[in-house]
Parts: structure tokens; C-alpha cells; sequence
């Protein structure tokens, strides 16, 4: 489904930070990104969000090469494949509803968007994506008050709403208590199992990789040295990143 070949990033005028990094992953599967610090992790899931530009090398998801889609096409993608930075940006005065609906408003005319009258459809969906969540006893609440997690929380809900099938998450456990890691990440797994979301996550701290993702991209100063089934690493494969 996603296949990159040979890809390469050069910083203008600086470093190599992404070389001859080649792999394939599958609809519904879990995929931790690990590497020490500036070994590319970041890097490499801004290229797969579009949201940076490589040097050389193919990438094409669903058959069809990134270089053949067109304006639409692009744009059609980066809501299909949603990007999530570490630190979510939510709007902190809104509600989490609010927030998450914030996710459908490319699907709502424009008279319902600037009267504020939401299609119930819409508000359905909302709540629901946001109980899946765990979080609807803070649907009302409004975004500054919520924890890290509860952010990530909402910040996925608000992708799913959007029609991502693949959600590119920056660090999604960092700094959260080990309790709301783990649930964080079961209900990642989640949705990969029952939904055939795809995650493709950096995931460096810790076991957590080990203990939940399907797939483990291990990179070492931009180069792929690890790729092997979610599984406890070797003392040899540590070593390796
Ligand atoms: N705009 C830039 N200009 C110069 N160097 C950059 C730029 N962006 C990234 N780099 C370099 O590219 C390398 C990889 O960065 P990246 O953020 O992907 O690392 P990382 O593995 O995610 O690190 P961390 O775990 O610390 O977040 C680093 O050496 C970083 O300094």
C-alpha cells in the first residue's frame, strides 16, 4: 500500500539526513519508527506527510507514484495520510466536539460553516469518534484544559473525522504517565485491527515499540538498519541504532 524505494533528503546546502531508505507496509499494520536522536526519524515521516521534499527516490501509495497525482491528488492524500506533530495544535478556547468538528468542515457547505449549524450527521460522528476515544465525558470541556494524551486523543479523533486512513504520528507517547501510554497505544493497535487504519509512528522511548507495533523501521543517521515484526530486539539490534 505504502512503498518507498531508495529515498534521499538533502538539507539546502547542508547535511544528508535521509539516504537509500527503502520499505513497504500493508493497510492496518502498526509501524514504530525507532532511531537515537537525529538519526531521521522526523524526517522521514514529514516526507511521507508531503510536508517536505526529497531529493531522489519513488514513493507511492496504492499503486499509484506520488509524482503522478496532481494538485487534487496531493491534497486528497495529505487528508488521507494524517500528520500529527508531537504537540497537537488544537484551538485551546474550543470544545473537544468543536475541535474534532473542526476535522469535517472540508465535507460542510460553506452557509453551515459561517451560520455555525452543524448537521447532525456531523455532530454524530463527532461524538462517536470522540467516545472511541475515551474522551466523552470531556466532549464539552474546552481544549486548554485537557492533558497531553487527552490532546493526541482528540487530535486523532479529529483526523479520523477527516477521512484519514493512515495516521503519521511525531512521538505520540513522549511525556505521557506509562498508564495513558498504554492507553494511547492500545487504542492505536485498535484501530489498526478493527478499522485497517494505518499507523506509521515514532516511537524511540522505552519498549513501547517492541511491545505494541506490528512492524519496527529501525534508522541510523538517516540510514534504514533495522526492519523486523514488532518483537523484543536484540542486544546486536539495539546496538545497530
Ligand atoms: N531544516 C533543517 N536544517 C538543518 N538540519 C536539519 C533540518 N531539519 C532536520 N535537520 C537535521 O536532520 C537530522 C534529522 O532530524 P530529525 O528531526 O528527523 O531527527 P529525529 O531522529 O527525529 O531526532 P529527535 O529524536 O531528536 O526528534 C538532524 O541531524 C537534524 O539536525
Amino acid at each position: 500500500m505504502i512503498k518507498v524505494t531508495q529515498l534521499a533528503k538533502q538539507i539546502p546546502g547542508g547535511p544528508t539526513v535521509l539516504s537509500d531508505v527503502s520499505f513497504e507496509i500493508q493497510r492496518g499494520e502498526f509501524v514504530a519508527i525507532k532511531g537515537a536522536s537525529g538519526s531521521g526519524k522526523s524526517m522521514l515521516l514529514r516526507c511521507l506527510a508531503l510536508r517536505e521534499k526529497w531529493n531522489s527516490g519513488t514513493y507511492v501509495v496504492d499503486g499509484i507514484s506520488i509524482f503522478d497525482k496532481g494538485l487534487a491528488g496531493k491534497l486528497k492524500l495529505r487528508r488521507e495520510m494524517a500528520y500529527l506533530e508531537e504537540k497537537p495544535t488544537l484551538l485551546h478556547n474550543r470544545t473537544v466536539l468543536k475541535n474534532v468538528l473542526i476535522g469535517a468542515s472540508h465535507q460542510t457547505p460553506l452557509w453551515r460553516r459561517l451560520t455555525g449549524r452543524i448537521r447532525s450527521d456531523d455532530h454524530m460522528g463527532a461524538m462517536d469518534m470522540i467516545e472511541k476515544r475515551g474522551l466523552l465525558d470531556k466532549a464539552g470541556m474546552t481544549a486548554d484544559k485537557l492533558s497531553g494524551g487527552e490532546k493526541q486523543r482528540v487530535a486523532i479523533a479529529r483526523a479520523l473525522v477527516h477521512g484519514a486512513k493512515t495516521l503519521l504520528i511525531d512521538e505520540p507517547v513522549s511525556g505521557l504517565d506509562p498508564h495513558t501510554a498504554e492507553q494511547v497505544l492500545t487504542d492505536l493497535k485498535g484501530m489498526c485491527q478493527s478499522q485497517g487504519v494505518t499507523i506509521i509512528a515514532v516511537i524511540h522511548q522505552g519498549d513501547w515499540a517492541e511491545r505494541y507495533a506490528d512492524r519496527i523501521l529501525g534508522l541510523n543517521s538517516g540510514k534504514l538498519v533495522l526492519d523486523i515484526k514488532g518483537r523484543r530486539l536484540t542486544e546486536r539490534e539495539k546496538q545497530l541504532l
